[in-house]
C-alpha cells in the first residue's frame, strides 16, 4: 500500500491538511502519516523526515505565506528548501501554498485555502495511482483553487 504524508502549519488560518486526509480518503486506499509544524519554513525537513524516516511516497506540503514582505522572503527559502528535499529524496513534494493576500476577504481566503487544498490532493492521488490521466490534462490551463484558465493550442 503507498503512503501518502501530509504537513501543514500552525501559522495557516485554515486546516488545510484536514481537507487534503478528507479528498484522499474520498479517492484512494492509502495510509496517511500527517504532521503539523510551526511555520512554513519548517515544512522541507518534515517533509524530507516523512519520506526518509515514515516511507512515505510522496508528501503533500500545506502552507500560508501572511501578507508581508519578510513572509514573501520566508515563502521563497520554504520553496527551495522543498525543491532541494525533492532532489535530495527522489520522491515528490507537492508545494501548496496560498498567500493570504491572494484572497479578498477572510471568506474567500478560506475558500480558496480549502479548494486549492483539495485539488492538489487529487494531483498527488494522480501522480501516485493513475499518472496518465495528468498526461491526459497536458497543457489544458488548470489552476488549483481559481478557474481553469484552459487551453489555446490543438
Ligand atoms: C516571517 C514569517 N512568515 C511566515 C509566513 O508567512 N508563513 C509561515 O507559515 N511561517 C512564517 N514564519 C515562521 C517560519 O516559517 C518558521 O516556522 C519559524 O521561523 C520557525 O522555524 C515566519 C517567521
Amino acid at each position: 500500500m503507498k503512503t501518502i504524508g501530509v504537513v501543514d502549519t500552525t501559522f495557516a488560518r485554515f486546516n488545510m491538511g484536514s481537507a487534503v486526509v478528507d479528498e484522499i480518503k474520498q479517492h484512494v486506499s492509502a495510509r496517511i502519516k500527517r504532521v503539523t509544524v510551526p511555520g512554513i519554513k519548517d515544512l522541507p525537513v518534515a517533509s524530507k523526515k516523512l519520506i526518509e524516516e515514515e516511507d512515505c511516497d510522496l508528501v503533500i506540503a500545506l502552507g500560508m505565506p501572511g501578507s508581508k514582505d519578510i513572509d514573501k522572503v520566508c515563502a521563497h527559502e520554504a520553496s527551495t528548501g522543498l525543491i532541494q528535499a525533492q532532489l535530495m529524496t527522489n520522491r515528490h513534494i507537492i508545494e501548496v501554498f496560498v498567500h493570504e493576500n491572494e484572497a479578498g476577504s477572510d471568506k474567500e481566503l478560506a475558500y480558496l485555502m480549502e479548494k486549492r487544498s483539495r485539488e492538489h490532493a487529487l494531483n498527488a492521488v494522480k501522480l501516485l495511482f493513475k499518472p496518465e490521466e495528468l498526461v491526459k490534462q497536458a497543457g489544458t490551463g488548470q489552476r488549483q483553487g481559481f478557474e481553469d484558465v484552459g487551453s489555446i493550442g490543438m
